[in-house]
């Protein structure tokens, strides 16, 4: 994010914890923690569960918190007969502005592949949300060098017949899976290598001044004790915070890397 004029976002993805009680009061204490200066500059989101969305909307718009909220899923399509799922237009109606597509744990324990991630990325775009696109290689993966060529296959993959104005809304997040919830943080220099290869690929399906506006995540271990360095990236604009994200005043510390960054 040096000198980038991209705003900063730091996403909180709770994944399958917390129910709508303790929802609220992790939204609040986060709310609680950080001022409207560290809110303004940093774009905070929290990502809760399905059953939880309620609730964080009653705590954000009833108290106006500065916080941003959003899903961990939606269904690519728009109602019907489709038990189980919930559509973009269900999340919009609940003030969600984000929701996240192709996690690798929905890739890994549902199956979900690269086209399903593109029907999904175009459900969201459509009703208003911006998903945040998940790619990333596994350790085989890595091992063998073919990390960025693997990113930017997903990116190009979800990204079909979306338009260059459609595509400075889409948010991607590079979570390498070794690095998810393993504490195993990847070396800042490797995390550029493939937000900058993701940027690259994105200016040659689009332009440069569209890939100039795309924000780029960060997401695998992080925590308030390495969120800097990694931030401290040129083509890094923020992070995908599982675990760390659970705990309001260990998230909070993260959102405030800005902080801790050598200027
Ligand atoms: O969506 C978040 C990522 O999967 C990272 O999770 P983690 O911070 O627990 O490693």
């Amino acid at each position: 994010m040096a000198g980038s004029a991209r705003r900063p976002l730091m996403a909180g993805n709770w994944k399958m914890n917390l129910n709508h009680f303790e929802a609220n009061l992790l939204v609040q204490k986060l709310a609680a923690s950080l001022n409207e200066k560290q809110l303004t500059d940093v774009e905070v989101v929290v990502l809760p569960p399905f059953t939880d969305l309620r609730t964080v909307q009653t705590a954000v718009e009833g108290d106006k918190l500065m916080i941003g909220y959003g899903a961990q899923d939606l269904s690519p399509h728009d109602s019907g007969a489709y038990t189980g799922d919930i559509s973009g237009s269900m999340l919009a109606k609940l003030g969600c502005t984000y929701v996240v597509v192709g996690h690798s744990e929905r890739r890994a324990y549902h199956h979900e592949s690269d086209a399903l991630c593109n029907a999904k990325v175009k459900a969201a775009l459509t009703h208003g949300l911006t998903p945040i696109l998940c790619v990333g290689e596994g350790l085989d993966v890595r091992e063998q060098g073919g990390h960025v060529a693997h990113c930017s296959d997903q990116l190009e993959a979800a990204l079909i017949g979306i338009s260059a104005e459609q595509a400075t809304k889409v948010v991607v997040a590079y979570e390498p899976v070794w690095a998810i919830g393993t504490g195993k943080t990847a070396m800042p220099e490797d995390v550029q290598e493939v937000c900058s290869s993701v940027r690259e690929r994105l200016a040659v399906i689009y332009d440069q001044e569209t890939a100039e506006q795309v924000r780029i995540l960060y997401g695998g271990s992080v925590k308030a004790s390495n969120v800097a360095t990694t931030m401290a990236q040129p083509d890094v604009d923020g992070g995908l915070v599982g675990g760390a994200s659970l705990d309001a005043e260990e998230f909070a510390n993260i959102c405030r890397f800005p902080e801790h960054i050598a200027r």
